[in-house]
């Protein structure tokens, strides 16, 4: 398709697929770094990971800051730094558009004996993908992006916008502590960003590119039923009293039943109907269901139609079980009866639930399924974390600039789609900032975000790497086009 390509994008595209074995490097190196957020004990590497992050910027001639953002308390009450926030800009020439890109380079935990084939931090190639963790969750976007601007550098080309990055080390455990850096810098490094990029999901299939307009939020609770102060012996105690265990069992089989319905009262009362716009767009999209559950691994999927499942992943609630603490779970059978057990579940949320008013829905339901178990053991139901959802207007001039990049590069207009993970950055940037924010997925749907086989196939990260350079002349074109159309306005 390089028939439309201007000189400057086949000089772009040729640089970088010469030297996409430098890429692939530079995504080994990233991976390597164990920069996982969840477990206290490697909060050193995540902040490591921030140096190397930051250094990497420095070398393309980015104005680079690590931004102290405080601590984080952990469940045991201890606390322990949060790793700094990088702040960046490259270029401030008044006459470009401003383009703000957000990634996070911590990663979800990975472990060998979780079932990884491939050593989960020792990035490997097989049949053109690439495994490791943070491959494609988020370290390959963050990697494209840098890439696509060294591109640049390194041609000689001027840039055609001015860029800034937000890189945080907390993604995966909630964005401790970014509202609060969102806030204070609302009016200084945000106050000239027009635009904002995220790259931090993935398409709905394996080849078909998709933008994404919208992601759901969740709220993370945490049961707790204690009983006595020590495990006892469920020989020589087991039969008389009631288990901490059994009653947590109980609590957590009443949140959902087997067709994922949530059965807490009154938690489907805000969610907005489906519009019928939405489901335009949903019919729009090629959707191959033998293909999807082959490409998530799961053989049953609840719904037959596209609709009922873009509707049931996109724009309304889900309740997942994530496991529970202090349960012995190693392989064996430890005959005890744990005196201190902590389920953990959140549930995805959808315009327009309140989340305070989910907080107060849960408790109460939790309450109430006990209290009829007349349990003398106690019980403690907290939300540990709430985050928004986001839905763009896809009417949004950079959703344009972006289609014009993908037809580009992989010669085919995009899905326009929605998410069910959630992003909590997203709609911190739409409220505080009021700046339009752009989803721009380069994973395929099967590359198996936070699983054991995380990984990114090198065309999708080599074509993203190019489709971002694209949009970066894309949106400078049709930026000037917006100023020439506004001053005419203001002219006549
Ligand atoms: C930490 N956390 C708790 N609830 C949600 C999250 C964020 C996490 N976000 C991603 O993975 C984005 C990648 N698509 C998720 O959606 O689980
Ligand atoms: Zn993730
Ligand atoms: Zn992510």
């Amino acid at each position: 398709f390089s028939g439309s390509l201007s000189l400057e994008e086949k000089r772009l595209f040729q640089y970088i697929d010469e030297h996409q074995d430098e890429f692939v490097q530079n995504l080994a190196e990233w991976v390597a770094v164990e920069s996982d957020s969840i477990q206290p004990q490697l909060r050193g590497e995540v902040t490591r990971m921030m140096k190397i992050a930051a250094a990497r910027l420095q070398d393309l001639g980015a104005k680079t800051t690590l931004v102290d953002i405080g601590v984080q308390q952990l469940p045991d009450g201890q606390n322990i730094s949060l790793p700094p926030v990088i702040l960046a800009k490259l270029g401030e020439d008044p006459l470009k558009p401003t383009v703000c890109f957000y990634g996070h380079v911590d990663v979800m935990p990975a472990k060998i004996e979780d079932g990884w084939k491939t050593r989960p931090y020792i990035l490997t190639e097989i049949d053109g993908n690439f495994y490791g963790r943070g491959t494609t969750d988020n370290k390959g976007p963050v990697l494209a992006w840098i890439n696509a601007l060294s591109t640049y550098i390194n041609l000689n080309i001027d840039l055609p916008v001015n860029i800034k990055f937000l890189i945080e080390g907390m993604e995966e455990s909630g964005s401790n502590g970014l509202e609060e850096l969102i806030q204070k810098e609302k009016d200084c490094f945000f106050s000239n960003v027009d635009y904002i990029v995220i790259s931090d999901n993935l398409w709905l299939t394996t080849k078909k590119p998709a933008l994404t307009y919208g992601t759901r939020g969740n709220a993370c609770f945490s049961v707790e039923v204690s009983g006595g102060e020590k495990d006892l012996h469920s020989g020589g105690v087991g039969g008389i009293i009631n288990e901490p265990m059994s009653d947590l069992i109980a609590l957590l089989d009443s949140l959902v039943n087997s067709s994922g319905c949530i059965l807490i009262p009154g938690i489907y009362d805000d969610v907005i109907p489906l519009t019928e716009e939405e489901m335009k767009q949903y019919e729009q999209i090629e959707f191959d269901l033998q293909e999807y559950k082959a490409n998530i691994g799961v053989k049953k999927i609840l719904y037959d139609t596209k609709e009922e499942i873009f509707s049931h992943l996109w724009r309304l609630p889900s309740l997942s079980i994530h496991g529970i603490e202090g349960a012995f779970y190693e392989p064996g059978i430890k005959t005890v009866i744990p005196s201190r057990v902590t389920g953990k579940f959140s549930i995805r949320q959808v315009p327009h639930m309140d989340l305070s008013k989910v907080e107060h829905q849960v408790k109460e339901y939790l309450e109430n399924v006990f209290s009829k178990r007349k349990s003398p053991n106690k019980l403690m139901v907290s939300m540990q974390m709430g985050a928004m959802p986001w839905v763009a207007n896809i009417d949004d001039p950079q959703y344009e600039a972006a289609k014009k990049a993908i037809k580009r590069v992989f010669n085919q207009d995009p899905d326009m789609i929605r998410d069910g993970s959630t992003i909590p950055i997203a709609r911190m940037f739409q409220d505080i900032t009021e700046k339009s924010v752009l989803m721009f997925p380069l994973g395929a749907a099967d590359d198996g975000e936070h699983s054991q086989k995380e990984k990114i196939s090198r065309s999708n990260y080599i074509n993203g790497t190019k489709v971002f350079a694209s949009f970066l002349l894309e949106i400078s074109k049709l930026h000037k086009e917006l100023q020439k159309a506004s001053n005419l306005k203001t002219v006549t």
